[in-house]
């Protein structure tokens, strides 16, 4: 099946009187058809130019992008009518007048003749939970509100391949958690979801594989539930104790990375040494008569952090 996204050799330079800045370094990536995608990576990494060079928003300085079988350049016409785009912020809405304004102007850009915009407008308020609020001017929308009416815009076109830029900033908990039902919802429908996200639970709640990028090259892609063993030590085991000297005996053992308190009364979180075996480290805490004994791979956060680690802070 043509993919959703193919992207060889990419790149992406800013010209400058004060020098050039790589964007995008000889970038590839492949997002299949059906894909829930997430593209993590500190601030600068390039994410947003990727997704703006996708969407055609932006021209490559080098290699190639195709979104659906076709180039984002030669083909950007026939890429735009199959796509959605949602950036945060207010950009692309108009404030002054109302949410359903907002998305009949967009359907009629889109083509759709006044009955069926209107369809799609109440709908589309609906199924972001935007229908109490739908005829007030979108100026007096929380930051929230506007982040959900921007996802109701990018679904205007009944777009195949959706781009969100993250897209749950400003969005409160609740708010968030229909978001990921919603992007479920778009995947059953066997749409394409790409979307960049600071947010670690977000990407692992809802993405199929995630790309980590940095300094405008790729560093990994891999399935979500498989990022946590790209690391090089075992899984993390979580246990409780009221026993204070449980935990500082195991931190004399060679095999013991880390034992630290966790959330919760008497909780601890082990992690083992580059090495250490996960099943010998129970036995021994089974031994010392810890309860409650749990152990989970490393979370993306922690992959994250291992792998960009302070670099983050460097743009
Ligand atoms: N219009 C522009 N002119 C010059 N440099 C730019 C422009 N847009 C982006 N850049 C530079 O390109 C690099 C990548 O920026 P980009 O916005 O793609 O990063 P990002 O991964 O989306 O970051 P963030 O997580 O902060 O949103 C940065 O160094 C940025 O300063």
């Amino acid at each position: 099946m043509t993919p959703a996204v193919a992207v060889t050799s990419l790149s992406r330079e800013f010209r400058s009187p004060a020098g050039s800045r790589t964007a995008l370094a000889d970038l590839d990536l492949v997002v299949e058809a059906g894909e829930t995608h997430g593209l993590l990576g500190p601030n600068g990494a390039g994410k947003t130019t990727l997704v703006k060079v996708l969407a055609t928003v932006l021209l490559p300085t080098g290699g190639r992008a195709e979104v659906l079988g076709h180039d984002v350049v030669t083909d950007a016409r026939w890429v735009r009518r199959r796509i959605g785009i949602v950036f945060g912020g207010d950009g692309g809405l108009y404030t002054r007048i109302s949410a359903r304004k907002n998305l009949l102007f967009w359907a009629s850009m889109y083509g759709l003749r006044p009955q069926a915009a209107r369809r799609r407008a109440d709908e589309l308020l609906g199924r972001v939970g935007l229908d109490g609020r739908a005829d007030e001017p979108v100026e007096r929308f929380s930051r929230g509100m506007k982040q959900r009416l921007h996802l109701a815009r990018g679904l205007v076109g009944d777009p195949r391949v959706l781009f969100l830029d993250e897209p749950t900033v400003g969005m409160d908990p609740v708010a968030a958690l229909e978001f990921r039902r919603l992007v479920g919802e778009l995947r059953a429908e066997g749409r394409t979801v790409f979307l960049t996200t600071h947010d670690m639970a977000e990407a692992e709640a809802v993405c199929d594989r995630i790309s980590l990028i940095d300094g405008g090259r790729l560093l990994l892609t891999e399935r979500t539930e498989l990022v946590g063993g790209l690391l090089a030590v075992g899984d993390r085991i979580d246990f409780s104790t009221a026993d204070e000297h449980v935990p500082r005996a195991l931190r004399e053992r060679s095999d013991v990375g880390a034992v630290d308190a966790q959330d919760g009364v008497d909780r601890w979180r082990l992690v083992p040494a580059p090495g250490g075996d996960v099943g010998e480290l129970v036995k021994v805490l089974v031994d010392a008569g810890v309860t409650s004994l749990r152990t989970s791979p490393p979370s993306l956060e922690e992959v994250y952090l291992s792998l960009i680690g302070s670099r983050g802070l460097a743009i």
